[in-house]
């Protein structure tokens, strides 16, 4: 489950120790945006010497790197791949194929060195420019490593010479376009971290939009947004009921040599089982199928 990636500044070493423990399904060690240039050697350091820990029991843990086209990159994976535990990169300016199997070469040739299973480290892509957006598929599927894919707010905005607004209109293409292509591509789709940390209402508001998009989940920066994006993105009782009396119907219907079968007052036919499925699924009550 990927409902929140909560975001951790690599140079803040109260985060990092205590990211974890939030409830979060996910942490990002961020070395890029929330560190200023001359912070960058000492939130690696700092970094590795927290993924050397390993004890994160079953969150994921992930490291924003900085992107292909700084100095920065190579350093970055060399000072985090060999650690006790690292399980994915989150790779920014992630806008071209050709950038993600630059990235996957450096990744493979690392995993080679250390004695690590090869793939083993996945690769979340931020999708930064218009561009990168346009080209949202052939990125997903340019490296088998690619998990996710994410369209990165903050970024996209200045590219798209507009800023953010509450109604978050001007964003909304893009993150339908990273829905699709990562559907497409057979791969996850995190949505947009909400940056007004105090603003409990238009969280909500964002998390469910998100949520009707089709996201798998969202980047969080702050630890008080995690629960309202799980309240959101979790099955609640009533849909996981309403999932199970949908399936058992179909299952009777098909057993009658019936096609469909109403519930609720509501057709129910192929499709509408296999949302149903998705939600057990989402639920931990079923596992997807391969
Ligand atoms: C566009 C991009 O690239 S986004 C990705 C990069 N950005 C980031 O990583 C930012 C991460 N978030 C943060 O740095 C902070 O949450 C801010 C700056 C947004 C707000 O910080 P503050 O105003 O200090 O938040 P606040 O006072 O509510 O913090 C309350 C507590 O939560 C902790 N906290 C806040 N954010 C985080 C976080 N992301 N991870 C862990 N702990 C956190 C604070 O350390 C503080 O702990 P304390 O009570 O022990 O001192
Ligand atoms: O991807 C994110 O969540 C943050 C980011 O880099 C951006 O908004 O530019
Ligand atoms: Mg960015």
């Amino acid at each position: 489950m990927r409902r929140t990636m909560l975001y951790l500044p690599g140079n803040n070493p109260n985060m990092l120790v205590r990211g974890h423990l939030f409830g979060s399904d996910g942490i990002v060690m961020d070395m890029e945006d929330a560190v200023a240039l001359s912070e960058k050697d000492a939130a690696r350091i700092m970094i590795s010497k927290f993924l050397q820990r390993g004890d994160f029991g079953s969150v994921e843990v992930t490291v924003r790197i900085n992107g292909a086209d700084t100095e920065f990159w190579k350093k970055d994976l060399e000072a985090v791949v060999p650690c006790k535990r690292l399980d994915g990169v989150r790779l920014p300016k992630a806008d071209s194929p050709q950038v993600i199997r630059d990235v996957d070469e450096e990744l493979s040739r690392l995993e080679d060195k250390y004695g690590i299973a090869q793939g083993h480290i996945k690769l979340f892509c931020i999708l930064e420019t218009a561009y990168g957006i346009w080209h949202a598929y052939d990125v997903a599927t340019a490296s088998r490593r690619v998990t996710a894919i994410l369209p990165g707010g903050e970024d996209l905005v200045a590219d798209l010479k507009t800023s953010r607004t509450p109604e978050g209109t001007e964003l909304e293409w893009s993150r339908r376009m990273i829905v699709i292509a990562a559907r497409a591509a057979g791969v996850d789709a995190i949505d947009l971290m909400f940056p007004r940390v105090t603003d409990g209402e238009g969280l909500r508001r964002d998390a469910q939009f998100s949520k009707d998009l089709g996201f798998d989940g969202k980047s969080v920066i702050h630890p008080n947004q995690i629960p309202v994006i799980h309240e959101i993105f979790t099955p609640s009782e009533k849909e996981i009921e309403k999932a199970q009396r949908i399936i058992a119907a179909a299952e009777d219907a098909r057993a009658r040599g019936l096609g469909t079968v109403s519930v609720d007052g509501r057709m129910v036919d192929v499709p509408v089982v296999k949302r149903a499925r998705y939600i057990l699924v989402k639920a931990g009550l079923e596992k997807e199928d391969e």
